[in-house]
């Protein structure tokens, strides 16, 4: 049984003063079942491990370098993530892929990496507006898993997002259909690749536009075993709720 996942990433948001919204989180879910993540800026990331020491709450990062050290200036490497507190990354998030012109290659590179520092890489695929209407979608998100994960990938180290790009902060939802036939298509080419037994370890998450509001039905489809959330985890108040929506679905 794979275990449910909550992720929050916080994107650009948050400064010390969003601490105490995480000590609300930790305290909010203290009986969760599914893990918690979440995923501050780089400048949070040691004070917030050390807010969730001994709570339900993970902390993760929202990039890292492909290299492991070097002349980078302004990058982070996996190791320093980890050694900051992270447990998790989330790699090839639209938004980077887009400003940053990060390829698949790029993404696979930093799986590498950051797996091999010992934290779990939640890589993220998804399609526009516009490879929706063409009908490409499911040709999109294959060729992105193809290329962004790495061979040697197992069960533990990498969680999959389908983050359609037009559903993130817009408040657009993809109907439950969309998102199941995503998703089983997702878990079908993991399991041609991987295998059984790998793929069926391999957690799948919807991210976009995800709010308390929504998650029951999202939570209800085959193949999503939690959700990687943005606007919604930033206040424990809208946070916890689809904390408590995954622990309460099947
Ligand atoms: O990009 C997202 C999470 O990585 C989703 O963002 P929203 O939940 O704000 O739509």
């Amino acid at each position: 049984m794979r275990r449910k996942l909550a992720a929050g990433n916080w994107k650009m948001n948050g400064t010390a003063s969003a601490l105490t919204e995480l000590g609300n989180l930790a305290y909010s879910c203290k009986s969760a079942k599914a893990e918690v993540l979440i995923c501050p800026p780089a400048t949070l990331l040691y004070r917030a491990a050390n807010v969730c020491v001994d709570s339900k709450v993970n902390i993760g990062a929202q990039d890292c370098h492909s290299a492991t050290y070097g002349a980078h200036t302004g990058d982070l490497s996996a190791e320093m993530l980890h050694d900051a507190g992270a447990t998790a990354v989330i790699l090839g998030h639209s938004e980077r892929r887009a400003d940053h012109g990060e390829s698949d290659e790029t993404v696979r590179a930093k799986a590498k990496t950051a797996i091999a520092a010992g934290l779990t890489a939640i890589i993220c695929v998804g399609e526009t507006l516009e490879d929706r209407e063409a009908g490409k979608t499911l040709d999109v998100v294959r060729a992105q898993l193809a290329g962004s994960l790495p061979d040697d990938t197992s069960g533990t180290t990498v969680v999959v997002a389908y983050e359609p790009v037009w559903a993130i902060g817009t408040g657009k939802v993809p109907t439950v259909e969309q998102i199941a036939e995503v998703h089983n298509d997702l878990r079908a080419s993991l399991v041609k690749r991987f295998g059984g037994e790998t793929a069926n370890a391999i957690r799948l998450l919807y991210g976009g536009s995800v709010k308390a509001s929504n998650a029951k039905e999202i939570f209800a489809v085959a193949h999503v075993d939690g959700a990687l959330v943005g606007g919604a985890s930033l206040k424990a108040a809208d946070f916890a709720p689809i904390v408590a929506a995954l622990d309460a679905s099947a």
